[in-house]
């Protein structure tokens, strides 16, 4: 099938960054948040990577005008009748994925795929609200999006096969390199990098060391390009006490317990570089 409409929901990091990677490779994408300042906060995020991108000579001028233009705005879901393809961004919660993916069912061409960019939740179940679960499927790019070679590719229990070979297509047409995994709480990255993080904050919480002393650790000791506290900034604690929670109950084993100090983290709304404060603060730095 050949993908020419795209229909990405929430405008956030992720989404914007998938509807840039898409329209830069010559789909018309439709970009959709709950309010106006979303999808323009979204828009502006686009801009200032297209101007990255343009500097260091990866694009032209031209096409990044033509990027840009290929990319539409809207607080409503009309348009996913007209997508070939859906892609779900919105915030990391299952009874919003579900309550998405319910309408997405209702408003979309019957061969349209659904996919999610979840980052842990179950695909099946995601699925199973729809009255397609075949053509259900987890796309789940890496942050930020046009940067990370990565797509973790999640076959839901009844996905099927022209389903994922026909996303698994897309991601390599994105330039991206795509790995195939099965439903499982985590999938591959987030269930080896969301305890590592939360191991960092274990540490930061019991007094091992202070926040510097740890990110050093990980970047001058294992070359990470970012410490893990970063890392978890950079990702949003939301997400990150989100995705220990779905390890936690799914694996049902104690050592995906979060941290209380993430908990604590997110409580106090500090959810990281989104929010201008998590384990740094970010509300001095000039955008
Ligand atoms: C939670 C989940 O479900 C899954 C996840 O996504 S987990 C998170 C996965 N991501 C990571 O682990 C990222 C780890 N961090 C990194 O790789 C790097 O710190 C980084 C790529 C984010 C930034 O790299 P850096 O060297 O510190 O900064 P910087 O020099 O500004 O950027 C590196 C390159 O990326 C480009 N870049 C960075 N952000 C960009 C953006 N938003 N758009 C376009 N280009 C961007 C820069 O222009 C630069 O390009 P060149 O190599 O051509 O010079
Ligand atoms: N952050 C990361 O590193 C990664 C995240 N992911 C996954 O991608 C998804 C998005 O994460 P991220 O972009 O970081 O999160 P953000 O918080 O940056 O963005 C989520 C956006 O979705 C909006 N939203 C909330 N509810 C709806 C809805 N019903 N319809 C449309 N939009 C909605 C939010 O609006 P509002 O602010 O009002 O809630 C927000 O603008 C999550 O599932 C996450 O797990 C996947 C890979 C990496």
């Amino acid at each position: 099938m050949a993908i020419q409409h795209v229909m990405v929901i929430g405008a956030g990091q992720m989404g914007s960054g998938i509807a840039q990677v898409c329209a830069m490779r010559g789909m018309r994408v439709t970009l959709q948040d709950i309010a106006p300042e979303f999808v323009e906060r979204g828009f502006s995020r686009i801009e200032e990577s297209l101007v990255r991108i343009v500097k260091k000579g990866g694009l032209s001028e031209s096409a990044s005008r033509d990027t840009l233009a290929s990319i539409t705005l809207t607080t409503t879901l009309d348009a996913v009748a007209s997508a070939d393809f859906v892609i779900e961004a919105a915030v990391e919660k299952m009874d919003i994925k579900k309550s998405l993916f319910m309408q997405l069912d209702g408003l979309a061409k019957p061969d349209a795929i659904l996919a999610t960019n979840t980052s842990s939740l179950p695909i099946t179940e995601i699925a199973a609200v729809t009255s397609r679960p075949e053509r259900v499927i987890g796309m789940h790019f890496m942050n930020p999006v046009p940067v990370m070679q990565l797509v973790e590719i999640i076959r839901g229990l009844q996905t099927s096969e022209k389903t994922y070979r026909a996303v698994a297509d897309l991601a390599q047409a994105l330039g991206k390199t795509p790995v195939e995994v099965h439903d499982y709480p985590g999938f591959i990255s987030n269930r080896i990098l969301l305890p590592m993080i939360n191991e960092a904050i274990y540490c930061l919480y019991e007094g091992v060391a202070d926040r510097d002393a740890i990110d050093t650790v990980m970047k001058l000791g294992m070359n990470h390009p970012m410490g893990p506290l970063q890392l978890a900034d950079f990702i949003g604690l939301d997400t990150c006490l989100s995705i220990m929670e779905i390890l936690h109950d799914g694996l049902g084993d104690s050592k995906y317990r979060p941290c209380p100090l993430l908990r604590k983290y997110v409580a106090a709304g500090w959810l990281g570089k989104k929010s201008g404060r998590g384990f740094y603060d970010y509300r001095s730095e000039s955008k």
